[in-house]
């Protein structure tokens, strides 16, 4: 069983639109509500390929109530926990270029309080998990070691503990010795200064990762596809994809992919691929399913440390 915890979930607008024309009145083409959230998203893509998994979702006001009924719709398996501060909506403008831009909510705070009822739910679940995927941000004003924390308790009791969040959060749960982390690019260069503009770029930050902590780093590398960096090997893969039509949740459906065929090496990889792939060619955050997923088409080998990255590269980042 996969466990996750995702304690800044969200509902996520996608916004089809056909130009984002700063300061005009913009009719939208359509819109698309999905339940949200990194750990969410991986719940969700086991459950549509029959892993087994069960999600910790904390849920409030409103917001927080159609979020549980949009995930029970769904079929989820999982442990809601009450807070008092609104789930936060997310909202993504697609443009038919393929070229989104999100804007994510900060959520609300926790109080300590709150929290521990949500670490409690997660170590009540946590003894039938072979994984436990701590996923996302944070919501304001909690500390930056939360998912850190998780991965010392869950180390003492033999559980692999993956962790896929940015900034602070990551940098302290490095120092927890996580089973696996997964970057993607931009948080690959917050994380190590580096400027990354090459697969020989990734495989270095990667193994900075490693160095500051975490066993293995499955990074993310959107249409370039994807590194692993692991004891036993380094493997770049890649499933193309012809008509994008939505990235978002494609990490997570990547994650949960990986999780899925064991977590660890070149198999594990193709099929994160495949599923992040399929992910891309559904609309939202839609998570894909066996009729979605086309194993056909990806390609897993050696990485060729010259091959230049296609998206953008990122600034590097000043170190914290
Ligand atoms: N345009 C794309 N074409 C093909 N695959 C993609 C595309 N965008 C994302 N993916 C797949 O989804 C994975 C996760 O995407 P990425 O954007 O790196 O993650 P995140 O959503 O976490 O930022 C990639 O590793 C890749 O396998
Ligand atoms: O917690 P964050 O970093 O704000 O991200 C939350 C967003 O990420 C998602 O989980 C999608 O994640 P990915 O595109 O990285 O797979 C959305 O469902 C959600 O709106």
């Amino acid at each position: 069983m996969i466990l996750t915890l995702t304690l800044n979930p969200s509902l996520d607008r996608t916004i089809a639109i056909g130009a984002l024309d700063r300061g005009a009145v913009i009719r939208a083409a359509a819109a698309h509500l999905d339940p949200g959230g990194k750990g969410v998203n991986v719940s969700r893509a086991l459950l549509a390929n029959a892993v087994a998994s069960r999600a910790v979702v904390p849920f409030g006001g409103d917001e927080g109530r159609q979020l549980v009924r949009l995930l029970a719709a769904e079929g989820l398996d999982m442990v809601t926990v009450p807070v008092a501060g609104p789930t936060r909506s997310n909202v993504t403008l697609a443009e038919p270029d393929g070229t989104i831009t999100k804007i994510n909510e900060p959520g609300t705070a926790l109080s300590p309080g709150e929290l521990d009822t949500i670490a409690e739910a997660v170590l009540a679940a946590a003894h039938e998990a072979d994984w436990v995927v701590a996923s996302g941000s944070l919501p304001p004003e909690v500390p930056a070691d939360v998912y850190a924390a998780l991965c010392r308790r869950f180390a003492e009791a033999g559980i692999l503990v993956a962790v896929d969040t940015s900034g602070p959060a990551l940098a302290c749960a490095l120092g927890a010795a996580p089973a696996l982390v997964k970057p993607n690019v931009e948080e690959l260069a917050a994380a190590t200064g580096m400027p990354i503009r090459c697969l020989g770029d990734v495989v270095e930050a990667a193994g900075k990762l490693r160095a500051a902590g975490a066993r293995t780093v499955l990074a993310s590398l959107g249409a370039d596809g994807a590194v692993l960096v692991e004891d036993s090997g380094i493997w770049y893969g890649e499933a193309p994809v012809t008509e994008p039509r939505s990235s978002v949740g494609a990490g997570d459906a990547m994650l949960a992919g990986f999780l899925a065929a064991g977590g660890h090496g070149p198999d594990a990889l193709a099929q994160g691929l495949t599923w992040g792939a399929a992910a891309v060619r559904l609309p939202g955050s839609r998570m894909p399913g066996p009729d979605d997923i086309d194993p056909a088409g990806v390609a897993v080998g050696p990485p060729d440390p010259v091959r230049l990255l296609t998206s953008t590269p990122p600034a590097p980042a000043p170190l914290p």
